[in-house]
Protein backbone atom coordinates (compact mmCIF):
# COMPACT_ATOMS: atom_id res chain seq x y z
CA UNK A 1 0.00 0.00 0.00
CA UNK A 2 1.34 3.57 -1.02
CA UNK A 3 0.95 6.14 1.30
CA UNK A 4 1.00 10.07 0.74
CA UNK A 5 1.07 12.84 2.81
CA UNK A 6 -1.58 14.25 4.20
CA UNK A 7 -2.80 17.81 3.35
CA UNK A 8 -3.88 18.03 7.04
CA UNK A 9 -1.11 16.59 9.26
CA UNK A 10 -3.62 16.29 12.10
CA UNK A 11 -5.14 13.96 9.75
CA UNK A 12 -2.35 11.30 9.62
CA UNK A 13 -2.28 12.10 13.98
CA UNK A 14 -5.05 10.53 13.61
CA UNK A 15 -4.44 7.72 11.46
CA UNK A 16 -6.07 9.19 8.79
CA UNK A 17 -4.12 6.98 6.26
CA UNK A 18 -5.11 3.65 7.24
CA UNK A 19 -6.51 0.95 5.55
CA UNK A 20 -10.54 -0.02 6.10
CA UNK A 21 -10.63 -2.06 8.79
CA UNK A 22 -7.83 -1.50 10.84
CA UNK A 23 -8.80 0.09 14.50
CA UNK A 24 -8.45 3.85 14.74
CA UNK A 25 -5.63 5.41 15.86
CA UNK A 26 -5.38 7.65 19.38
CA UNK A 27 -2.78 10.07 18.77
CA UNK A 28 -1.91 13.85 19.25
CA UNK A 29 -2.03 14.61 23.17
CA UNK A 30 0.72 14.47 25.51
CA UNK A 31 0.38 12.91 29.09
CA UNK A 32 2.23 14.60 32.17
CA UNK A 33 1.98 12.08 35.02
CA UNK A 34 2.72 12.72 38.27
CA UNK A 35 4.15 10.06 40.47
CA UNK A 36 4.72 9.22 43.79
CA UNK A 37 5.57 6.71 46.05
CA UNK A 38 1.94 5.12 47.09
CA UNK A 39 0.05 4.84 50.14
CA UNK A 40 -2.50 2.57 51.92
CA UNK A 41 -6.29 2.40 50.48
CA UNK A 42 -7.20 2.22 54.77
CA UNK A 43 -5.78 1.92 57.98
CA UNK A 44 -7.18 -1.76 58.94
CA UNK A 45 -5.10 -4.71 58.50
CA UNK A 46 -5.59 -5.99 54.96
CA UNK A 47 -5.23 -2.96 53.24
CA UNK A 48 -1.89 -2.30 55.17
CA UNK A 49 -1.02 -5.64 54.40
CA UNK A 50 -1.48 -5.53 50.52
CA UNK A 51 0.35 -2.14 50.40
CA UNK A 52 3.14 -3.35 52.41
CA UNK A 53 3.44 -6.39 50.77
CA UNK A 54 3.78 -4.36 47.08
CA UNK A 55 6.16 -2.38 48.92
CA UNK A 56 8.30 -4.50 50.21
CA UNK A 57 8.47 -7.40 47.64
CA UNK A 58 10.43 -4.24 45.43
CA UNK A 59 13.94 -5.57 44.90
CA UNK A 60 14.78 -1.57 44.81
CA UNK A 61 14.01 -1.09 48.13
CA UNK A 62 14.67 -4.69 49.74
CA UNK A 63 18.01 -5.36 47.76
CA UNK A 64 18.15 -8.58 50.02
CA UNK A 65 17.93 -12.40 48.54
CA UNK A 66 14.45 -13.22 47.96
CA UNK A 67 14.69 -16.84 49.50
CA UNK A 68 16.62 -14.75 52.78
CA UNK A 69 13.77 -11.68 52.42
CA UNK A 70 10.72 -13.19 51.98
CA UNK A 71 10.45 -15.85 54.96
CA UNK A 72 11.45 -12.21 56.82
CA UNK A 73 8.59 -10.51 55.04
CA UNK A 74 5.53 -13.00 55.41
CA UNK A 75 6.74 -14.44 58.57
CA UNK A 76 7.42 -11.17 60.61
CA UNK A 77 7.26 -8.31 58.94
CA UNK A 78 3.88 -8.59 57.30
CA UNK A 79 2.42 -10.36 60.51
CA UNK A 80 2.98 -7.15 62.86
CA UNK A 81 3.58 -3.94 60.55
CA UNK A 82 0.35 -3.25 59.52
CA UNK A 83 -0.98 -2.96 62.50
CA UNK A 84 1.84 -0.86 64.14
CA UNK A 85 2.03 1.31 60.83
CA UNK A 86 -1.83 0.98 60.56
CA UNK A 87 -2.44 2.70 63.98
CA UNK A 88 0.27 5.63 62.93
CA UNK A 89 -1.72 6.28 59.69
CA UNK A 90 -5.37 6.23 61.60
CA UNK A 91 -3.32 9.26 63.52
CA UNK A 92 -2.99 11.32 60.15
CA UNK A 93 -5.74 10.02 58.18
CA UNK A 94 -7.79 12.32 56.25
CA UNK A 95 -11.03 11.44 57.44
CA UNK A 96 -12.99 13.68 55.12
CA UNK A 97 -12.12 11.94 51.86
CA UNK A 98 -10.71 8.85 53.70
CA UNK A 99 -7.81 8.29 52.56
CA UNK A 100 -4.28 9.15 53.39
CA UNK A 101 -2.72 13.17 53.24
CA UNK A 102 -0.01 12.04 50.26
CA UNK A 103 -2.64 11.26 47.99
CA UNK A 104 -4.91 13.88 49.25
CA UNK A 105 -1.90 16.52 48.04
CA UNK A 106 -0.79 14.46 45.19
CA UNK A 107 -4.34 15.05 43.71
CA UNK A 108 -4.28 18.67 44.30
CA UNK A 109 -0.88 18.93 42.66
CA UNK A 110 -2.45 16.85 39.55
CA UNK A 111 -5.23 18.99 39.83
CA UNK A 112 -2.97 22.88 40.17
CA UNK A 113 -1.20 21.39 37.38
CA UNK A 114 -3.66 20.76 35.18
CA UNK A 115 -4.96 24.34 35.55
CA UNK A 116 -1.83 25.85 35.42
CA UNK A 117 -1.23 23.82 32.19
CA UNK A 118 -4.55 25.56 30.38
CA UNK A 119 -2.13 27.53 27.56
CA UNK A 120 -1.70 24.12 26.64
CA UNK A 121 -4.52 22.19 25.08
CA UNK A 122 -2.52 18.91 24.09
CA UNK A 123 -1.32 18.10 27.32
CA UNK A 124 -3.44 16.01 29.32
CA UNK A 125 -2.61 15.46 33.06
CA UNK A 126 -2.76 12.75 35.50
CA UNK A 127 -1.38 11.31 38.83
CA UNK A 128 -0.72 7.84 39.94
CA UNK A 129 1.43 5.96 42.43
CA UNK A 130 4.27 3.30 42.48
CA UNK A 131 2.60 1.45 45.14
CA UNK A 132 -1.13 1.05 45.60
CA UNK A 133 -3.89 3.14 43.78
CA UNK A 134 -4.56 4.55 41.17
CA UNK A 135 -1.73 2.50 39.83
CA UNK A 136 1.05 3.37 37.19
CA UNK A 137 -0.37 1.30 34.97
CA UNK A 138 -4.10 2.06 34.87
CA UNK A 139 -3.22 5.58 34.20
CA UNK A 140 -0.50 5.47 31.74
CA UNK A 141 -3.58 3.05 30.03
CA UNK A 142 -6.17 5.91 30.71
CA UNK A 143 -3.63 8.59 29.27
CA UNK A 144 -2.79 6.38 25.76
CA UNK A 145 -6.97 5.65 25.27
CA UNK A 146 -7.34 9.52 25.76
CA UNK A 147 -5.05 10.12 22.61
CA UNK A 148 -1.16 10.65 24.38
CA UNK A 149 1.15 9.19 22.25
CA UNK A 150 4.20 10.90 24.88
CA UNK A 151 3.52 10.52 28.48
CA UNK A 152 5.94 13.07 30.69
CA UNK A 153 6.40 11.47 33.87
CA UNK A 154 7.21 13.21 36.57
CA UNK A 155 8.54 11.08 39.65
CA UNK A 156 7.85 13.33 42.84
CA UNK A 157 11.23 13.30 44.58
CA UNK A 158 13.60 16.10 44.37
CA UNK A 159 16.70 13.84 45.10
CA UNK A 160 17.04 10.60 42.83
CA UNK A 161 17.46 7.57 44.71
CA UNK A 162 17.32 4.10 42.96
CA UNK A 163 14.69 2.99 45.75
CA UNK A 164 12.27 5.65 44.44
CA UNK A 165 12.77 7.62 41.14
CA UNK A 166 14.54 4.52 39.35
CA UNK A 167 11.33 2.14 40.54
CA UNK A 168 8.63 4.59 39.62
CA UNK A 169 10.64 4.52 36.28
CA UNK A 170 10.82 0.83 36.22
CA UNK A 171 7.15 0.32 36.98
CA UNK A 172 5.94 2.75 34.21
CA UNK A 173 8.20 0.81 31.63
CA UNK A 174 6.70 -2.23 32.70
CA UNK A 175 2.98 -1.09 31.99
CA UNK A 176 4.33 -0.26 28.57
CA UNK A 177 5.38 -4.12 28.30
CA UNK A 178 1.61 -5.27 27.82
CA UNK A 179 0.62 -2.51 25.31
CA UNK A 180 1.23 -2.70 21.59
CA UNK A 181 0.94 0.92 20.88
CA UNK A 182 3.55 2.06 23.80
CA UNK A 183 3.98 6.20 23.94
CA UNK A 184 7.12 7.59 23.60
CA UNK A 185 8.25 8.13 27.46
CA UNK A 186 10.06 11.30 28.98
CA UNK A 187 11.05 11.52 32.80
CA UNK A 188 11.46 14.30 34.97
CA UNK A 189 15.27 14.54 36.49
CA UNK A 190 15.73 14.71 40.07
CA UNK A 191 16.02 18.71 40.95
CA UNK A 192 17.94 18.64 44.29
CA UNK A 193 20.11 21.90 42.95
CA UNK A 194 17.33 24.06 40.69
CA UNK A 195 17.35 26.68 41.84
CA UNK A 196 13.19 27.50 41.52
CA UNK A 197 13.03 24.56 44.07
CA UNK A 198 15.90 26.14 46.34
CA UNK A 199 14.16 29.27 46.14
CA UNK A 200 10.60 27.61 47.02
CA UNK A 201 11.94 25.92 50.17
CA UNK A 202 13.53 29.22 51.70
CA UNK A 203 10.64 31.22 50.72
CA UNK A 204 8.50 28.58 52.43
CA UNK A 205 10.77 28.34 55.62
CA UNK A 206 10.59 31.58 56.14
CA UNK A 207 7.14 32.20 55.97
CA UNK A 208 6.29 29.48 58.71
CA UNK A 209 9.15 30.67 60.91
CA UNK A 210 7.69 34.07 61.11
CA UNK A 211 4.21 32.33 62.00
CA UNK A 212 5.80 31.10 65.06
CA UNK A 213 6.43 32.82 68.65
CA UNK A 214 9.45 31.56 68.63
CA UNK A 215 12.90 31.76 67.00
CA UNK A 216 14.42 28.29 66.52
CA UNK A 217 18.24 28.05 67.28
CA UNK A 218 18.55 25.19 64.86
CA UNK A 219 16.72 24.28 62.02
CA UNK A 220 17.31 20.59 60.97
CA UNK A 221 16.46 19.63 57.32
CA UNK A 222 15.21 16.07 57.78
CA UNK A 223 15.53 13.57 54.51
CA UNK A 224 14.26 9.75 54.33
CA UNK A 225 17.22 7.42 54.93
CA UNK A 226 18.27 4.65 52.41
CA UNK A 227 20.30 1.94 54.27
CA UNK A 228 24.27 2.70 54.11
CA UNK A 229 25.21 -0.10 51.62
CA UNK A 230 23.59 1.16 49.03
CA UNK A 231 24.64 5.06 49.55
CA UNK A 232 28.42 3.04 49.59
CA UNK A 233 27.46 0.95 46.02
CA UNK A 234 26.27 4.11 44.31
CA UNK A 235 23.32 5.46 44.63
CA UNK A 236 24.13 9.11 44.57
CA UNK A 237 21.34 10.41 47.04
CA UNK A 238 23.25 11.32 49.89
CA UNK A 239 24.97 13.52 47.61
CA UNK A 240 21.57 15.60 46.37
CA UNK A 241 20.81 15.76 49.78
CA UNK A 242 23.52 17.26 50.86
CA UNK A 243 23.80 19.90 47.84
CA UNK A 244 20.19 20.68 48.62
CA UNK A 245 21.17 21.52 52.18
CA UNK A 246 24.10 23.31 51.16
CA UNK A 247 21.96 25.37 48.43
CA UNK A 248 19.39 26.38 50.80
CA UNK A 249 21.98 27.31 54.02
CA UNK A 250 23.74 29.65 51.11
CA UNK A 251 20.14 30.97 50.06
CA UNK A 252 18.92 31.30 53.90
CA UNK A 253 22.14 32.90 54.60
CA UNK A 254 22.85 30.71 57.15
CA UNK A 255 25.28 28.96 59.16
CA UNK A 256 26.49 25.52 59.14
CA UNK A 257 25.15 24.97 63.52
CA UNK A 258 21.91 26.45 62.22
CA UNK A 259 20.58 24.45 59.56
CA UNK A 260 21.66 21.11 59.54
CA UNK A 261 21.24 17.90 57.88
CA UNK A 262 19.87 14.33 59.38
CA UNK A 263 17.83 11.37 58.08
CA UNK A 264 15.09 9.44 59.50
CA UNK A 265 12.57 6.69 58.52
CA UNK A 266 15.25 3.76 59.34
CA UNK A 267 13.60 0.53 58.43
CA UNK A 268 15.50 -3.23 59.34
CA UNK A 269 18.49 -3.77 61.47
CA UNK A 270 21.44 -2.71 59.01
CA UNK A 271 23.12 1.21 58.78
CA UNK A 272 20.94 3.55 57.18
CA UNK A 273 22.62 7.15 55.86
CA UNK A 274 23.59 9.05 59.43
CA UNK A 275 23.24 11.44 61.64
CA UNK A 276 19.69 10.10 62.41
CA UNK A 277 17.21 12.36 62.63
CA UNK A 278 15.79 10.71 66.23
CA UNK A 279 19.17 10.67 68.00
CA UNK A 280 20.05 14.00 66.48
CA UNK A 281 17.07 15.61 68.05
CA UNK A 282 17.85 13.83 71.43
CA UNK A 283 21.25 15.33 72.08
CA UNK A 284 19.98 18.77 70.98
CA UNK A 285 17.35 18.36 73.80
CA UNK A 286 20.17 17.21 75.99
CA UNK A 287 22.76 19.54 74.86
CA UNK A 288 20.56 22.61 76.29
CA UNK A 289 18.99 23.83 72.84
CA UNK A 290 15.44 24.58 73.56
CA UNK A 291 13.91 25.69 70.30
CA UNK A 292 14.26 23.42 67.38
CA UNK A 293 12.26 23.31 63.56
CA UNK A 294 11.98 20.49 61.37
CA UNK A 295 12.33 20.66 57.41
CA UNK A 296 11.64 17.49 55.10
CA UNK A 297 13.03 18.60 51.46
CA UNK A 298 12.80 15.46 50.43
CA UNK A 299 9.66 14.87 50.38
CA UNK A 300 7.25 17.02 48.15
CA UNK A 301 4.52 16.32 49.98
CA UNK A 302 3.01 15.55 53.54
CA UNK A 303 2.68 12.08 54.64
CA UNK A 304 3.21 9.82 57.71
CA UNK A 305 7.01 10.22 57.67
CA UNK A 306 6.75 13.79 57.81
CA UNK A 307 3.10 14.54 60.00
CA UNK A 308 3.41 11.54 62.32
CA UNK A 309 7.53 10.60 62.78
CA UNK A 310 8.69 14.20 63.03
CA UNK A 311 5.60 16.18 63.38
CA UNK A 312 4.58 14.18 66.54
CA UNK A 313 7.55 11.34 67.39
CA UNK A 314 10.46 13.49 67.51
CA UNK A 315 8.62 16.71 68.96
CA UNK A 316 7.92 13.54 72.07
CA UNK A 317 11.64 12.82 71.31
CA UNK A 318 12.27 16.78 71.82
CA UNK A 319 10.69 17.32 74.91
CA UNK A 320 11.59 14.45 76.48
CA UNK A 321 14.84 15.60 76.31
CA UNK A 322 14.47 18.75 77.54
CA UNK A 323 13.77 21.20 74.59
CA UNK A 324 10.54 23.69 75.08
CA UNK A 325 10.05 24.80 71.40
CA UNK A 326 9.73 22.50 68.51
CA UNK A 327 7.77 23.36 64.88
CA UNK A 328 7.18 21.41 61.89
CA UNK A 329 7.35 22.95 58.54
CA UNK A 330 5.13 21.35 56.47
CA UNK A 331 6.11 20.32 53.05
CA UNK A 332 5.71 22.29 49.59
CA UNK A 333 2.80 20.55 49.09
CA UNK A 334 0.23 22.23 46.31
CA UNK A 335 1.18 25.68 48.02
CA UNK A 336 1.88 28.43 45.43
CA UNK A 337 5.76 27.92 46.03
CA UNK A 338 5.15 23.67 45.34
CA UNK A 339 3.20 24.67 42.39
CA UNK A 340 5.77 26.79 41.01
CA UNK A 341 8.59 24.23 40.72
CA UNK A 342 6.20 21.31 39.55
CA UNK A 343 5.21 23.61 36.65
CA UNK A 344 8.66 24.86 36.37
CA UNK A 345 10.18 21.74 35.76
CA UNK A 346 6.97 20.08 33.71
CA UNK A 347 7.03 23.24 31.05
CA UNK A 348 11.01 22.65 30.41
CA UNK A 349 11.01 19.33 30.06
CA UNK A 350 8.17 19.69 27.64
CA UNK A 351 10.13 21.29 24.99
CA UNK A 352 9.87 20.21 21.69
CA UNK A 353 6.84 17.95 22.44
CA UNK A 354 4.70 21.09 22.89
C1 LIG B 1 13.94 -0.52 53.21
C2 LIG B 1 12.86 0.18 53.28
C3 LIG B 1 12.65 1.54 52.76
C4 LIG B 1 13.44 2.34 51.93
C5 LIG B 1 14.78 2.02 51.32
C6 LIG B 1 12.74 3.57 51.74
C7 LIG B 1 13.19 4.66 50.98
C8 LIG B 1 12.49 5.84 50.78
N1 LIG B 1 11.17 6.10 51.07
C9 LIG B 1 10.85 7.38 50.73
C10 LIG B 1 9.61 8.03 50.89
C11 LIG B 1 8.55 7.54 51.64
N2 LIG B 1 8.53 6.39 52.39
C12 LIG B 1 7.30 6.28 53.00
C13 LIG B 1 6.87 5.25 53.81
C14 LIG B 1 7.57 4.09 54.08
N3 LIG B 1 8.89 3.81 53.75
C15 LIG B 1 9.21 2.51 54.13
C16 LIG B 1 10.42 1.83 53.91
C17 LIG B 1 11.47 2.29 53.08
N4 LIG B 1 11.56 3.49 52.43
C18 LIG B 1 8.02 1.95 54.75
C19 LIG B 1 7.91 0.55 55.30
C20 LIG B 1 7.02 2.93 54.70
C21 LIG B 1 5.55 2.78 55.14
C22 LIG B 1 5.25 3.37 56.42
C23 LIG B 1 5.74 2.51 57.52
O1 LIG B 1 5.26 1.38 57.66
O2 LIG B 1 6.65 2.97 58.21
C24 LIG B 1 6.49 7.40 52.61
C25 LIG B 1 5.10 7.74 53.11
C26 LIG B 1 3.95 6.99 52.46
C27 LIG B 1 2.62 7.42 53.01
O3 LIG B 1 1.67 6.71 52.73
O4 LIG B 1 2.45 8.42 53.70
C28 LIG B 1 7.26 8.18 51.75
C29 LIG B 1 6.86 9.44 51.04
C30 LIG B 1 12.02 7.97 50.18
C31 LIG B 1 12.10 9.40 49.66
C32 LIG B 1 13.02 7.01 50.20
C33 LIG B 1 14.43 7.06 49.74
C34 LIG B 1 15.07 8.09 49.35
FE1 LIG C 1 10.17 5.08 52.72
FE1 LIG D 1 8.51 6.16 59.49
Amino acid sequence: MTLSTPADPKAAKAGGLLPAGHPPVKAGKIGVMLVNLGTPDGTDFKPMWRYLREFLSDPRVIELNRAIWYPILYGLVLTRRPKTSGANYARIWNRERNESPLRTYTRAQGEKLAEALRDLPDVVVDWAMRYGNPSTASVAQGLVEKGCDRILSFPLYPQYSATTTATANDQLFRALMTMRAAPAIRSVPPYYAEPVYIEALARSIERHLATLDFEPEVVITSYHGIPKPYSDKGDPYQAHCLETTRLLREKLGWSENRLIITFQSRFGAQEWLQPYTDKTVEKLGRDGVTSIAIVNPGFSVDCIETLDEIGREAAETFHHAGGKNFAHIPCLNDSAEGMAVIEAMVRRELSGWV
